[in-house]
């Protein structure tokens, strides 16, 4: 195998139990690692500007929540999970301070480091625990005794020890039930933006609503249209979890694997990977991280806008209502955050 797998005896928990641990964000991966972290024995603290909206949240749930400075000042390892546009301004104005040789500060992705948004100094250790997954199934899955496999890297090895602290930390969260991947902050930070841009979420939505559309648009009923596009994409996309494309294969007819076989590539054409390559293009030579950057600070116009389309698409009033006769559906996401 072309990379290193860590699994949880390779992994010594009491390396990030003999630490302070402060997580800055309490949202979808904050939450989670904080809760499983605390379940696996170690003392956390929450850094959240006083007035968040996350704070009545980390309180009700027994965390100790202090501004991101004063949570830095009393941390060994800092573990940044705010967004990512708001990683720099909190790195010079709470974290940077508060640093001191022996410390570490950690990434739940790559971004900040990887475009040279943040810059630690030489004497603390710099890491990456990434997991592989949306924060609210990290802890689902941890609080059921699985985990999501996590990317681990380490940028700057002040101490020596970076590595290991980093697979403890995986360890806490459960991604070495999994498996984590040793890999480098470039690697993960260039493969998640092309895989949340181009296929999981970015390509995932236009292929749903484009097939809703294209349906709905040649008279069929919005709700068949709805079980068709994207509520049986789940149950084809477990199979494909499980066994990958071969097992989804064997469990679809002959007649729906002939039309895969013989359609799938006039959709997803040379054109389309194409512009794949582009957006990876604009991601390796960080188009993309300064045009994200630029928007950010002009407010999110264009982010504001598409996301208002977005939760205007026909195809969301017609899941909503569907979903609302689905007993079976029963985990909300909030349910943990
Ligand atoms: N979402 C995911 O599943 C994944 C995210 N990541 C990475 O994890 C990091 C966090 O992302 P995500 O969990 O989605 O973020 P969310 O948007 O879900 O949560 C951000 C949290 O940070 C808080 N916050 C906002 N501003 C500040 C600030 N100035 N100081 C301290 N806290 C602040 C927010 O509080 P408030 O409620 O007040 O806004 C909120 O609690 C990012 O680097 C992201 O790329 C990696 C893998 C998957
Ligand atoms: C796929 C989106 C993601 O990269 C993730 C959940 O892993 C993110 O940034 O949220
Ligand atoms: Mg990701
Ligand atoms: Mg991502």
């Amino acid at each position: 195998m072309s990379v290193e797998v860590f699994y949880d005896d390779d992994a010594d928990l009491g390396l990030i139990q003999a630490r302070k641990v402060a997580v800055i964000g309490y949202g979808s991966q904050g939450h989670a690692h904080a809760l499983s972290l605390r379940d696996s024995g170690v003392d956390v603290v929450i850094g959240l500007p006083e007035g968040s909206k996350s704070r009545p949240k980390a309180e009700e749930q027994g965390f100790r929540v202090l501004t991101p400075a004063q949570a830095s000042a009393e941390a060994d390892v800092i573990m940044v999970l705010a967004p990512d546009t708001a990683q720099r301004s909190i790195y010079s104005e709470s974290i940077a301070p508060n640093l001191a040789p022996g410390k570490a500060i950690f990434f739940g992705h790559g971004f900040n480091i990887r475009y040279g948004l943040i810059t630690p100094p030489a004497e603390v250790d710099v890491a990456m625990v990434a997991p592989k997954g949306p924060g609210h199934l990290v802890r689902r899955q941890y609080a059921d005794g699985k985990g999501v496999p996590c990317l681990v890297a380490v940028e700057q090895d002040a101490s020596g020890n970076a590595f290991a602290l980093a697979l403890a930390y995986a360890k806490g969260i459960g991604g070495t039930r999994a498996g984590a991947i040793k890999t480098t902050f470039t690697e993960e930070t260039e493969t998640d933006l092309f895989g949340e841009q181009a296929v999981l979420c970015g390509g995932a939505s236009a292929l749903v609503q484009t097939g809703f559309e294209v349906l709905t648009e040649a008279g069929y009923a919005p709700e068949v249209a709805y079980f068709e596009c994207l509520h049986e994409l789940k149950l084809i996309v477990d199979l494909m979890y499980e066994g990958g494309i071969a097992k989804m294969r064997y469990s679809i007819s002959d007649t729906a694997e002939y039309g895969d076989l013989s359609r799938g590539s006039r959709i997803i054409d040379s054109r389309v990977k194409d512009e794949m390559r582009k957006i990876l293009g604009e991601i390796q030579s960080g188009e993309f991280a300064r045009e994200w950057v630029a928007e950010d600070e002009a407010g999110r116009p264009n982010f504001t806008k598409w996301q208002a389309e977005g939760a205007a698409h026909p195809i969301e009033e017609t899941g909503k209502k569907l979903r609302g006769m689905m007993s079976w559906v029963d985990r909300p996401i909030t349910e943990t955050a």
